[in-house]
């Protein structure tokens, strides 16, 4: 039976941003519908960050195994049963998925209706049997694997995230095309867990990230034996004898690679297509939908957030932008998507992250009033007992010892970027993250380390010794 709904707030799409926002609306006694098309939860719990973690995990467990036997410990018959290694990612789905679910939802009092949201007109969606006139709407429809235009992938049973988790045999060899954050997760945690895998990136591997920090994860992952092209292009795909082959070209040398599996790790799409944008008269590109610092689209009843609203695609990113929506909505406050204080994380071993500006955005905003410095993990005893040294802290210090920005990699680098996006968040000075008390032997030393690393220069300063002295003469 048809159904016309009049809610405050409709939302389409229950990922990470649409369930924060319907969540958090409802829990104030809001009326919000919420449009899903798929599975509930979004790309983070079914397709990405959940089931990406799980494997990570699995992989690392296999790779401590086989590490142990410098702590003294050996571990023999190291044996990886892929099919429990997919259940195991599936469980930590299954265990997850209660409370991004239907039934929770409901229980909020929130109206949730599964079916393909579409604009039919600036202030109505129509999605299968309801028609939705809300106060407000929020677009919050993610995106999905970008698939480049590359001669034969189409007719290659390629993989992308939506369907890497669901292998039950560990490829034998997987190739993986783009060596961003999710080539390289996948690439490191397949090689661990017995594969061998080849990684064909057209630029530059974690182009991304401070080269001089994502050194030290390429060198890692190179050396456990994940082989990793850059400046390559794949030229074309075609049958191989045991799944799918690439034809790569690099340094101006042809080479074709046999692979069992595919994996296109290329970037992302925004999820803007059967919208009905147009006949809401929603602005956006190839990027996604264009919003204001507010977050608000060219219709101003509309809001878009998370990844189809064209910016930093992160869990948390999208989460930010839920919070700002709602007061947005709720309580008419002025809010502002600030996009240089979000943290980012690459879950390598070693883990790859930063907050707020990289040394190249400070020195282009603020010359040379800008100081680098820099504390490795080797200096920090807790990281010297775990025998995990490869790693540094780079703290990007701006006028008035103010921080601007810090970027890390080591182990449990994506721990530590908390407090760093902490004290960014809280503007923080540089005097400040060398005076706490940090708990010894902690691998978060590293930040203080660093940041005492700005004084370094002090006792031998003039003024200071004359003071030192001066004050030696009272007793
Ligand atoms: C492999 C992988 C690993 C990742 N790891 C991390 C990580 O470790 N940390 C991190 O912060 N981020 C990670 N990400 C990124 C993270 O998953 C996304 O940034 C996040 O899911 C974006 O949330 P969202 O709400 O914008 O979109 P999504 O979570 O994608 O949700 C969008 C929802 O909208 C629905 N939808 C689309 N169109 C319609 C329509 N017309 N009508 C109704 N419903 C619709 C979709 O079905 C989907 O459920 C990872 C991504 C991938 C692919
Ligand atoms: N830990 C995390 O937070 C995490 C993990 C995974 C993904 N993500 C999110 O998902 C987003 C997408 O990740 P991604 O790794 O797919 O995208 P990306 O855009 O970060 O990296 C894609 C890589 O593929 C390369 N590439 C593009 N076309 C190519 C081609 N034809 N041949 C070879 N290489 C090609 C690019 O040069 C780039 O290096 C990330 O930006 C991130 O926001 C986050």
């Amino acid at each position: 039976m048809a159904r016309n709904l009049t809610p405050d707030i409709c939302v389409i799409g229950a990922g990470s941003g649409g369930l924060t926002v319907a969540a958090a609306a409802a829990s104030f006694g809001v009326d919000v519908v919420l449009v899903e098309k798929g599975l509930m939860g979004g790309d983070c719990l079914n397709y990405g960050c959940v089931p990406s973690k799980a494997l990570i995990a699995a992989a690392e467990r296999a790779h401590a195994a086989r590490m142990s036997a410098q702590f003294g410990v050996h571990v023999d018959g190291l044996r990886v049963d892929f099919a429990q290694v997919h259940d195991h990612v599936h469980d930590v789905i299954a265990g997850i998925a209660p409370h991004d679910s239907v039934e929770r939802f409901e229980g909020l009092g929130v109206t949730v209706i599964q079916a393909e949201g579409r604009f039919v007109d600036p202030s109505t969606v129509v999605a299968g049997d309801a028609t939705i006139k809300a106060r407000r709407f929020v677009i919050a429809t993610g995106s999905r694997a970008a698939v480049p235009p590359i001669p034969g992938l189409d007719k290659a049973a390629y993989l992308t995230n939506e369907t890497v988790f669901e292998l039950t045999r560990l490829p034998d060899h997987l190739i993986i095309i783009g060596a961003g954050p999710i080539g390289l997760e996948l690439a490191q945690a397949h090689r661990r867990l017995g594969a061998e895998v080849t990684v064909v990136e057209a630029e530059k591997a974690l182009g991304r990230d401070d080269p001089e920090l994502a050194a030290i994860v390429l060198d890692r992952v190179r050396a456990e034996g994940v082989e990793i092209l850059e400046q390559a292009k794949v030229v074309r795909v075609e049958e191989g004898g045991a799944g799918p082959a690439v034809v790569v070209e690099a340094s101006g040398d042809e080479r074709r690679i046999e692979g069992s599996h595919l994996l296109v790790a290329t970037g992302r799409r925004p999820n803007v297509e059967n919208l009905g944008l147009d006949a809401a008269g929603i602005a956006f590109d190839r990027r996604g939908i264009t919003v204001d610092k507010g977050l608000r689209t060219s219709n101003r009843k509309v809001y878009a957030i998370g990844d189809v609203a064209g910016g930093l695609q992160f869990t948390h990113v999208a989460g930010y932008h839920a919070g700002l929506v709602v007061r947005s909505i709720l309580f008419r406050l002025p809010v502002r998507d600030d996009r240089d204080m979000m943290p980012r994380v690459t879950f390598t071993s070693p883990e790859i992250g930063g907050v707020g500006l990289s040394e190249a955005q400070a020195r282009s905003r603020f010359a040379d009033r800008v100081r680098v410095v820099k504390a490795a993990y080797c200096g920090n005893d807790r990281a010297r007992a775990e025998r995990t040294t490869d790693g540094m802290v780079k703290l990007v210090i701006g006028p008035r010892g103010r921080l601007l920005g810090a970027e890390i990699v080591g182990s449990a680098a994506g721990e530590v970027v908390n407090l760093l996006s902490l004290a960014l968040s809280r503007g923080v000075k540089v005097g400040q993250l060398a005076g706490f008390v940090s708990p010894y032997p902690t691998l978060s030393e590293v930040v203080k380390r660093a940041a005492i690393s700005y004084y370094a220069d002090a006792p031998k300063n003039l003024w200071v010794r004359r003071i030192v002295g001066f004050l030696s003469k009272f007793g």
